[in-house]
């Protein structure tokens, strides 16, 4: 009865706690083998979804199906899926090898056999095999996270969700494993449906990403296509350093609108006449103009800071209209004695992407 052949599916899932809608009517299609990652701010409703789709609670309408089957109303120890929590719930007193085995060891699995498939997955997750023997207190975080997985892949899942595994990481070694979970995907084809609040970590690793807002997906794409075509200011914002400027198309498709100046070679626009929009460009394409003329966008103003950014220097430039636009410059191209100076911006309508209807 389902139209679409993917693994796992959502129709219209609503979540309510009291009269606090925490989820308003989610579709979702994730496909087998695919690294699908959730990112959204805290309060978002990320935590709540997968809580729904794990099973460790009920939706309040709408349906979830995993392949031909509706699981909404399965109780969590008959799905077939599988959860790497934030916090890793090891078993702290046990050895590395008798946590890994410990799905087998509930599925009856024979002792022999239970080893050799540990001794496996310590060989996938890069671990030395004489850890096998160590006690899980004598391992440091990241060899931890790297023996929860091991453990999480011994359940043989149809899909592993991960709640913000990283989060309470140091930089370095949330890096390295960023790299070695992208690396295990591949490795073992399994679906992982990832959590994060960190937009850099959903970009390095995922097949796709959906960015959540309030309890809805604001834009489902992969990530080159949700960094070059946000659908709306949230994501547009979400996704790093962005310039908006609200802009409104004339009769000609000439953009009009938060002090910008159109150069008259300028393409027209795809708004139509007196349709709004809002116009993105990224502070790397926003240049000092010396002549109006060779820009297709132009935008007088003062600039009001300098930050130094490693091999780039932001700069912040106030508008005639109040708006602060960004620009980046590396170095070598620095604005000298940049600051209080009035200056022209120039942009070029290629560099820009139209969010439609804003
Ligand atoms: N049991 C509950 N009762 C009432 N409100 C809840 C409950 N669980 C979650 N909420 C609310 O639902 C919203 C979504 O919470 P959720 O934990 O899903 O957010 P999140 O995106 O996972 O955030 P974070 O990144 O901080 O973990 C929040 O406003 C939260 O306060």
């Amino acid at each position: 009865m389902m139209e679409s052949n993917s693994l796992l599916r959502l129709r219209n899932v609503v979540k309510q706690f009291g009269s606090f809608t925490a989820l308003h009517g989610v579709d979702l299609d994730i496909e087998e083998g695919e690294f699908f990652t959730i990112v959204g701010p805290s309060g978002s409703g990320k935590s709540t979804l997968i809580r729904l789709l794990v099973g460790m609670d009920e939706v309040t309408s709408g349906e979830i199906w995993l392949r031909d089957k509706r699981i909404d109303q399965t109780p969590a120890n008959l799905r077939p899926t599988c959860m790497v929590f934030q916090s890793l719930a090891l078993f702290p007193h046990m050895t590395v090898g008798q946590n890994i085995e410990f799905p087998l060891k509930l599925r009856k699995e024979a002792p022999g056999k239970r080893r050799a498939r540990a001794l496996e997955l310590l060989d996938l997750l890069r671990l030395p095999r004489d850890y096998y023997d160590k006690r899980i207190s004598q391992c440091s975080g990241g060899e931890r996270q790297r023996v929860a997985l091991a453990r999480a892949l011994a359940f043989d899942p149809e899909i592993l969700f991960f709640d913000e595994p990283l989060s309470a990481l140091d930089y370095r070694l949330r890096k390295t494993l960023e790299k070695e979970l992208k690396d295990l995907h591949a490795r073992t084809g399994k679906t992982f449906v990832y959590i994060t609040h960190s937009l850099e970590e959903a970009m390095v690793m995922s097949d796709r990403i959906a960015i959540m807002n309030a309890g809805v997906f604001e834009q489902i794409s992969v990530a080159d296509e949700i960094y070059s075509a946000p659908v709306s200011r949230f994501v547009a914002e979400f996704m790093g350093e962005v310039n908006l400027f609200d802009v409104t198309a004339d009769a000609n498709g000439t953009l009009n609108g938060s002090g910008l100046t159109t150069g008259t070679d300028t393409p027209p626009s795809d708004l139509s006449a007196g349709e709004t929009g809002l116009l993105m460009v990224r502070p790397e394409d926003v240049q000092f103009a010396r002549e109006d003329g060779r820009h297709h966008y132009t935008i007088a103003g003062q600039v009001v800071a300098e930050y130094a950014l490693g091999s780039r220097i932001q700069y912040e430039v106030e508008t005639e209209t109040g708006q602060t636009v960004s620009v980046e410059k590396l170095r070598e191209h620095r604005l000298p004695d940049a600051e209080g100076q009035s200056v022209i911006l120039g942009f070029s309508s290629d560099a820009t992407h139209m969010i439609r209807g804003a």
